[in-house]
């Protein structure tokens, strides 16, 4: 099987925990891209949900699916986000913001009773940051920031270089938000709870890939089938080594 078949099987599976009713959070990337497609399939049999999208691109996706949406303005609280990630640890800790829609995707996953991650197996990691840590900062004083993110990342001992993200075209990458993102590139990151700490106190910084405490629950799709992975402690059950 394909990664792209596998993400779908997990978004499929996915399905199963929406009920009728419920408000949910629409990820963004192409695992999540899969989710949207099969909700629709299911609103037009007649289920009825209110989505609420991580990013422009998702709203795009639902509105093509036929994906009822809500005012995220409007919404207190989420049943559920489903949504992709670009690593998982056996805490079930991510990295997120591949697709440049950290901000919003965080936003909406703090704001939801139940953060579901749907992921291939290949986003399974026993440390985080082989994949390169999204940092979304302001452009104003970007030189600035980006020497306070050098410190931080030293003094966390996760020293390593990190570039502006850039558009084919050699643009500044630019999110939904208007915030430009430096991705850096650590190897391992073995305190996430110390790096995020330091990274949410720098004041150019709008927010950072590192998800901890958020994700309830994640559904691997793999070779050997489906894994469906709870976090009730403080290590996920059902874990893989
Ligand atoms: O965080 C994200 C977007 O900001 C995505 O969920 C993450 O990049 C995974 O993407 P994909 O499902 O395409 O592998």
């Amino acid at each position: 099987m394909t990664a792209d078949e596998l993400k779908r099987l997990a978004a499929a599976r996915a399905l199963e925990e929406v009920r009728d009713g419920m408000i949910v959070g629409l990820g963004t990337g192409s695992t999540a891209r899969h989710f949207v497609e099969l909700l629709g399939e299911r609103v037009r049999a007649g289920l009825s949900v209110t989505g609420i999208p991580t990013s422009e691109a998702t709203r795009a996706d639902a509105e093509r699916c036929g994906v009822p949406l809500g005012d995220v303005d409007a919404v207190v609280r989420l049943d559920l986000t489903v949504d992709g990630a670009d690593e998982i640890d056996p805490e079930l800790r991510l990295i997120k913001g591949g697709g440049g829609a950290l901000l919003r995707e965080k936003v909406i996953a703090s704001a939801s009773n139940r953060m579901i991650v749907i992921a291939d197996e290949s986003k399974w990691v026993k440390t985080l940051g082989a994949f390169a840590l999204p940092i979304e900062v302001v452009p104003f004083g970007i030189a600035a920031t980006g020497a306070a993110v050098t410190q931080a990342l030293r003094v966390c001992g996760a020293a390593g270089p990190f570039a502006l993200r850039q558009t084919r075209d050699g643009h500044a990458f630019v999110t939904d938000g208007g915030h430009w993102i430096l991705d850096a590139r650590l190897g391992r990151i073995d305190h996430p709870e110390r790096l995020a700490a330091s990274l949410n106190a720098i004041p150019g910084v709008v927010e950072h890939g590192l998800f901890l405490d958020l994700a309830t629950a994640v559904i691997l799709a793999g070779a050997d089938g489906i894994r469906f992975v709870e976090r009730r402690g403080r290590r996920a059950e059902g874990a893989l080594a």
